[in-house]
């Protein structure tokens, strides 16, 4: 049995923070602040926003960031524009335990007002759901965060032990808050390797409907992340002429044959190099009978599980190293053959994959000297795996169970990646997840159209975070409650 029991005695009502009319609206209106992220290079005309967004969240939480408790301290880490990274450190009760670590971004990518049947920036509320760019990619985890470490202290509560929540300004655009942060941690807050018991920042969302089979919210905690490696092909083919009189090939035709290439011979499937394993037998319980035979039994099935990569894009995703085709461009009149061809390929490195493999495989396929391959800076191996049986994993799932009806979390790998990946070296525990019960058809809200968050789930997450502060200590979970 390697679960932990998904019966768990949820909160009582007394426990529960409802969602009031008040915590709507300081969401709602957190949305409205345009903290977007702008690639390098282009004009940044959203610093102000950042500058506004904070002052707001400074005066809707005035325990946490205008309190005379000398056991409640904000940092302020200064950079370009006026943005800022924000720390808040809260003393815990006992000081003989390592402090925790949450980290939660404040900033978004941009949308386009046209692909949005409403403003993105100006919240659409239903009774059920709102929709902003942020709602879910990740104000719903700062501003819950916030609602519960409000709701505690105002209650006279205080977490066990030391909690540092990180609040970065850019990690949709290199995370380079989260880095600075990592130096302050370590040079002003004198917190060394390992310093932290562990790190929970955002991942994989819960989702119902996720698996054919299970309906129930299935939720895979990031574990580890996959790495990144982006790369740009370029052609430059000289042999142009009129447009009337093609040459066979051009710059055009030669990517596009080492794209068609790459798309045809994915990267190597890596089933049972990480954590799947894991993860299927996690999932066993909860499968339909149709499959649970096949899943259950991997010593047999194995190859045919893994060959489950080919069919489906998301097994395709958490088996193997993806590679997708993101910038394509060449050409400038319709009647000039272009002599440079260029296109970018981002990959999500598999942990049982490093990015000089990918680069091999990726030659290998391409085979082809004209086509010039080079690697884009911020290239990261996958992050380090966390101890499958790790207490405060069963911790997180204890207080899952406790607040989120019905939900499924097993561990997983996380297929995208987030600011926790810079302060890997500070704990061996680091979980990536969102508390926040999504449907299928909102997943391409994340970076998309239309992004949601779900109030009822909205709710439930404050109260997991709340549920998870008041018992993160070291002591075990009640008895009967887990199958480790
Ligand atoms: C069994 C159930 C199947 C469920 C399958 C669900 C798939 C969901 C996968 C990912 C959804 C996720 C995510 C939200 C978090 C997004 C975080 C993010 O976008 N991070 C950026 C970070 C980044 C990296 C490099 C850069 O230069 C800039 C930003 C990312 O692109 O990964």
């Amino acid at each position: 049995k390697n679960h932990v029991c998904d019966h768990e005695a949820p909160i009582s009502d007394e426990e529960r923070v409802k969602l009031s009319p008040d915590i709507r609206d300081r969401m709602v209106k957190a949305l409205e602040f345009k903290t977007i992220s702008v690639e390098d290079g282009m004009e940044d005309i959203y610093s102000n926003e950042f500058v506004k967004f904070w002052h707001y969240i400074y005066e809707q939480y005035p325990r946490i960031f205008s309190s005379e408790d000398p056991d409640v301290q904000v940092d302020r880490i200064e950079f370009e524009n006026g943005k800022e990274t924000i720390v808040v450190i809260i003393e815990g009760t006992d000081r003989t335990l390592k402090p925790g670590l949450f980290i939660s971004h404040a900033d978004v990518v941009p949308a386009i007002r046209k692909e949005w049947t409403h403003d993105p920036f100006k919240p659409f509320v239903t009774e059920d759901f709102v929709q902003a760019r942020g709602a879910y990619d990740c104000k719903s985890i700062l501003m819950a965060q916030l609602e519960a470490l409000h709701a505690l202290l105002l209650n006279g509560e205080k977490p066990p032990r030391k909690t540092y929540f990180l609040f970065p300004h850019d990690e949709e655009v290199g995370g380079f808050g989260a880095q600075e942060a990592a130096k302050i941690f370590r040079e002003r807050y004198n917190i060394q390797s390992d310093g932290f018991a562990f790190i929970i920042d955002e991942g994989m969302p819960p989702i119902r409907n996720g698996l054919p089979g299970v309906t129930k919210p299935l939720l895979t905690i990031g574990y580890t992340a996959k790495g990144y490696l982006t790369v740009e092909l370029t052609v430059n083919y000289a042999k142009v002429g009129h447009a009337s009189i093609p040459e066979k090939e051009s710059s055009i035709t030669i990517l596009s044959d080492a794209l068609s290439r790459i798309n045809a011979n994915p990267q190597p499937n890596q089933f049972g190099k990480s954590i799947e394993v894991e993860m299927m037998e996690g999932l066993v319980p909860y499968l339909p009978w149709t499959i649970k035979p096949v899943i259950a039994n991997l010593w047999l099935f194995r190859p045919l599980v893994a060959l489950a990569a080919n069919f489906d894009k998301q097994m395709n995703a958490f088996f193997r190293t993806t590679s997708a085709i993101t910038i394509f461009n060449a050409g400038y009149k319709s009647n000039v053959i272009p002599i440079q061809a260029r296109a970018v390929v981002n990959h999500r490195i598999h942990p049982g994959q490093t990015i000089s493999q990918v680069l091999e495989h990726l030659e290998r396929v391409i085979d082809d000297d004209r086509v010039l391959i080079t690697q884009e800076e911020g290239a990261l191996e996958a992050d380090k795996v966390t101890p499958r049986d790790s207490l405060y994993g069963r911790k997180i799932v204890h207080s899952l169970n406790r607040t989120i009806k019905d939900i499924i979390a097993i561990p997983g790998i996380f297929l995208a990646a987030c600011d926790a990946r810079w302060l890997q070296d500070f704990s061996d525990h680091i979980f990536r997840f969102y508390p926040f019960v999504m449907e299928k058809e909102d997943l391409p809200g994340i970076h998309g159209r239309e992004e949601k968050l779900r109030w009822q789930s909205y709710e439930d997450g404050i109260n997991f975070y709340l549920d998870f502060f008041r018992h993160m200590d070291e002591n075990d979970l009640p008895p009967g409650h887990t199958e480790l």
